[in-house]
C-alpha cells in the first residue's frame, strides 16, 4: 500500500502496516485516543488505501467525540489478493486478529467486507471487537434500528427546543434500508406524516401519510417501495424536492451538491447517511435557513450502540444511551448555532474538538 496522509493536532497517533498472511496486507490507523480506545471498522476491499483509511479513522474520531463516547477513532483497511487455496475467511480474520493483538488501543468492528462472523473470530483470538453476534453479547444494531431510532431522538430534541413540531410534520425519507425504514417507523410513532420514501429502484408518495407498518411488511417480503399499493409511484429523486418539515437522506453520500441544494424545500434535514451533502450544499442550506443536523450528531445511534456493547451492556441500555446522548448533543448543537453564525457541521466539529481537547489535557504527555 502506498502511504499518503497528513498528521495534525489530533493524529494519527499510530499508522501500522501489517502482513497477516502472504496474500494479505493491512493498514491500521489509530487516529486519536484522548477520549479512550479507538473504535473503528475493518474494511476489507481490494482497493483500501492508507489515505482512505486515515480519512475514515479521522471521521471516527470526530463522530465518537461528537456522540459523547469515551472512545477515540481508528480504522483498518485489509487488502487481499484472491483467497489462497486452502485458506478460509475464518483463518484470514484470525491472522488479522493476531496481527493487531498488541494494538490494544484499537477496537475493531464490522465495515465493508466484514461482518459479525468476522468480529466473532477476532474476539475469539484477542478478546476485543464490537459488532458481535448476539449469542456472544452483540447488539444487532441494524435489525433493531439503532441509527433510525437515534434520528427520531434527534427530532425529539428539536421539538423540545421548539425548532420543529412533530405532530403532523411532513417527513420524506430517502433510502428505505436499515437506517431509513427504522427512522420512518420511529418518526411516524411520534406523530409525523411520512409522505414519501424511496429505495434504489423508485419512490412512493402519499400526501396524507404512508402506512409505515404496511411498507415495512412489503419490504420484508422483498417488494420495492414503488410497487406499494398504499401510495402513488413517483420518480425516485423527485421526492428530494418535496415541500416538507423533515427530510431524512438515508441512502448514500453526496446526494445534495452545490448544483441541486437550491431545489430542496425541506425545513430541516436530519443526516441519516454519512456525508449526504457536499460542503457547498451545506453552505447553501445554511444561507437558505434550512437547518441541517450533521451525520456526526444525527446518525450516531449505531456507534453508541457499539460502545454500549463493548461495555457488556444490554439492548435496553443501548437505546437509553442513544436517547440520552443524541438528545443532549442535538440540544448542545442548537445552543451553539444560536450563539454563532457557524454552519452546523462546523459547530458539531467544534463540539467534538472541545471534548477531545479537554480530554487531552488530562492525558500524560512526554
Ligand atoms: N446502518 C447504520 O447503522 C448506519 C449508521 C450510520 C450511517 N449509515 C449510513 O447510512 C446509509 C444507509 O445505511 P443502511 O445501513 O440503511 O444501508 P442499507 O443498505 O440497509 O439501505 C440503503 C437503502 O438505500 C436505498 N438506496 C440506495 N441508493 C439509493 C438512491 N440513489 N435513492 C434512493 N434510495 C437508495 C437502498 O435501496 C436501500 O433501501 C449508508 O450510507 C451508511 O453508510 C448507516
Amino acid at each position: 500500500m502506498t502511504a499518503t496522509w497528513k498528521a495534525d493536532e489530533l493524529g494519527p497517533v499510530k499508522v501500522v502496516f501489517l502482513r497477516p498472511m502472504p496474500h494479505m496486507t493491512a493498514a491500521v490507523v489509530v487516529d486519536n485516543v484522548a477520549l479512550g480506545p479507538a473504535i473503528g471498522g475493518v474494511r476489507m476491499t481490494p482497493t483500501a488505501s492508507v489515505a482512505e483509511v486515515a480519512r475514515l479513522a479521522r471521521a471516527m474520531t470526530l463522530k465518537n467525540a461528537a456522540a459523547g463516547l469515551p472512545h477515540g477513532g481508528g480504522k483498518s483497511g485489509v487488502r487481499r489478493a484472491a483467497t489462497m487455496d486452502g485458506v478460509s475467511r475464518d483463518q484470514e480474520m484470525r491472522a488479522f486478529a493476531r496481527a493487531i493483538e498488541q494494538l490494544t488501543d484499537y477496537i475493531p468492528g464490522p465495515d465493508m467486507g466484514t461482518d459479525e462472523g468476522c468480529m466473532a473470530v477476532v474476539h475469539d483470538e484477542i478478546g476485543r471487537a464490537v459488532g458481535l453476534p448476539s449469542v456472544l453479547g452483540g447488539i444487532p444494531l441494524d435489525e433493531l434500528g439503532a441509527t433510525g431510532y437515534g434520528l427520531a431522538c434527534c427530532a425529539d430534541a428539536l421539538a423540545a427546543d421548539k425548532v420543529i413540531d412533530l405532530d403532523g410534520a411532513r417527513a420524506v425519507v430517502q433510502g428505505f434500508g436499515a437506517v431509513g425504514s427504522h427512522a420512518a417507523r420511529a418518526l411516524a410513532g411520534r406523530g409525523a406524516r411520512i409522505i414519501a420514501v424511496s429505495d434504489v429502484q423508485g419512490a412512493v408518495y402519499r400526501e396524507e401519510g404512508l402506512d409505515v407498518e404496511d411498507l415495512l411488511a412489503a419490504k420484508k417480503a422483498g417488494r420495492p417501495v414503488a410497487g406499494f399499493p398504499g401510495g402513488a409511484a413517483v420518480e425516485r429523486d423527485e421526492i428530494l424536492w418535496l415541500e416538507c418539515e423533515l427530510l431524512v437522506p438515508a441512502a448514500g453520500p453526496d446526494v445534495f451538491t452545490g448544483e441541486n441544494a437550491g431545489r430542496v424545500r425541506a425545513k430541516t434535514i436530519l443526516q441519516g447517511a454519512n456525508i449526504p451533502a457536499t460542503a457547498a450544499a451545506e453552505r447553501i442550506f445554511h444561507e437558505r435557513h434550512v437547518l441541517t443536523v450533521p451525520d456526526i450528531v444525527a446518525n450516531a445511534g449505531g456507534v453508541i450502540c457499539a460502545a454500549v456493547e463493548y461495555q457488556g451492556g444490554t439492548r435496553a441500555q443501548a437505546f437509553a444511551a442513544i436517547e440520552e446522548k443524541i438528545g443532549a448533543n442535538t440540544a448542545e448543537l442548537i445552543d451553539r448555532l444560536a450563539a454563532s453564525d457557524a454552519l452546523p457541521r462546523q459547530a458539531a466539529t467544534e463540539m467534538a474538538m472541545t471534548r477531545i481537547r479537554t480530554a487531552t489535557a488530562y492525558r500524560r504527555r512526554f
